[in-house]
């Protein structure tokens, strides 16, 4: 049975018992789970709140902003600037890093989001997200600038993601495993509903967009191929597939029941390293993940123990349940 404690109550409890959460880190993802709720309102009323469809603007990757990827932007730089003790923030919806003015609060924290994950979902009544991850400023110098958010994944204090589904849910790790959280409407809080979330090391599911299958590179098809082959091929067992196209939701899922989530490098674009973003996506997923027992690789490294070039880089990225991970991993290494 879940201890129905509040978000604050479990972080004052981490703090008490574990002493690794100062106040101020506390505060920061408290006055991010606020931003979400805020968003998540947003997300609920749809047609009825002019927040469907695209805007009339481009983010900087070239892709089309949605008025809701605009909207969530906005609620959680708001948000933080006000309360989140924060030096500065980065969005994959902003090009340069948003350094808070001297006018709010500083403080010596780095975070850095996909405000909204899962855009091409929003107007199909699908699940969305959003996703953080918390860094700490390196101390030495004055003033903030891109090259302090340039750090491995394994600095993070803290990542998380919430989920707008049929159930708003904030999943949450400070680097002493994975809790989650429900957000109880009537009362306007987060409730803790499950701790200490474990991934099952197998799986018979696993997750990607098949549709680019001819454009992988050969150790993802191998891997694929015997997954497709089930009982009758090496594998030995029958695989089902999933595949939301909204990373959070697909990750959430891999939390709940175990699977594997893959979106490798492909020859569509060869220069780019993956679709999905570093920073701000598989670096606080990597954490997560492995905080629940699991594996996060780009295919041959680590993911959270990679140098980022820049804010905005992407990466192959391959997790989930240990053995599946662990085994496409390996295929990649034969061939090098
Ligand atoms: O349409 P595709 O290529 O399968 O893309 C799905 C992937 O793209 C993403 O939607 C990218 O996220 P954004 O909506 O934040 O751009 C991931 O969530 C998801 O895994
Ligand atoms: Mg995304
Ligand atoms: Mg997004």
């Amino acid at each position: 049975m879940p201890r129905h404690i509040s978000l604050t109550q479990y972080l004052v409890e981490q703090q008490r018992q574990h002493g690794h959460i100062p106040a101020e880190l506390r505060l920061l993802i408290e006055v991010v789970a606020r931003a979400c709720k805020r968003i998540s309102i947003s997300v609920n009323k749809g047609a009825l709140g002019d927040v469907m469809g695209s805007a009339d603007s481009e983010n900087v990757q070239g892709e089309i902003q949605k008025k809701l990827d605009i909207i969530a932007n906005e609620v959680l730089i708001e948000a933080n600037e006000w309360g989140g003790h924060l030096a500065a923030m980065a969005s994959e919806e902003m090009e340069g890093i948003y350094v808070v003015p001297n006018r709010f609060p500083q403080g010596e924290y780095l975070l850095l989001f996909d405000p909204l994950d899962g855009s091409s979902n929003i107007d199909v009544n699908v699940s969305i997200g959003t996703i953080f991850s918390v860094l700490k400023k390196p101390g030495g110098h004055e003033g903030v600038s891109e090259r302090d958010f340039l750090q491995p994944g394994i600095q993070q204090e803290a990542a998380g993601y919430c989920i707008y589904g049929p159930q708003t849910t904030l999943v949450l790790t400070v680097g002493d495993g994975v809790a989650m959280f429900t957000l109880d409407r009537e009362q306007g809080s987060w409730v803790l509903t499950q701790e200490g979330m474990r991934i099952p090391e197998d799986t018979k599911e696993f997750a990607i967009n098949m549709s680019n299958m001819r454009h992988w590179a050969p150790p993802v098809k191998r891997y694929v191929d015997e997954c497709l082959a089930g009982k009758t091929g090496e594998r030995g067992k029958d695989f089902n597939m999933r595949w939301v196209a909204s990373m959070v939701a697909d990750v959430h899922r891999i939390l709940t029941r175990g699977g594997i989530f893959m979106y490798p490098w492909d020859q569509r674009e060869p220069e780019k390293a993956g679709k999905l973003r570093l920073m701000y996506e598989a670096n606080p997923m990597s954490f997560i993940v492995e905080q629940a027992g699991g594996v996060a690789t780009d295919g041959k490294r680590r993911i959270m123990e990679l140098a980022p070039g820049k804010l905005h880089e992407r990466v192959a990225v391959f997790l989930g349940s240990k053995n599946e991970v662990e085994r496409v991993t390996g295929y990649h290494h034969e061939v090098a």
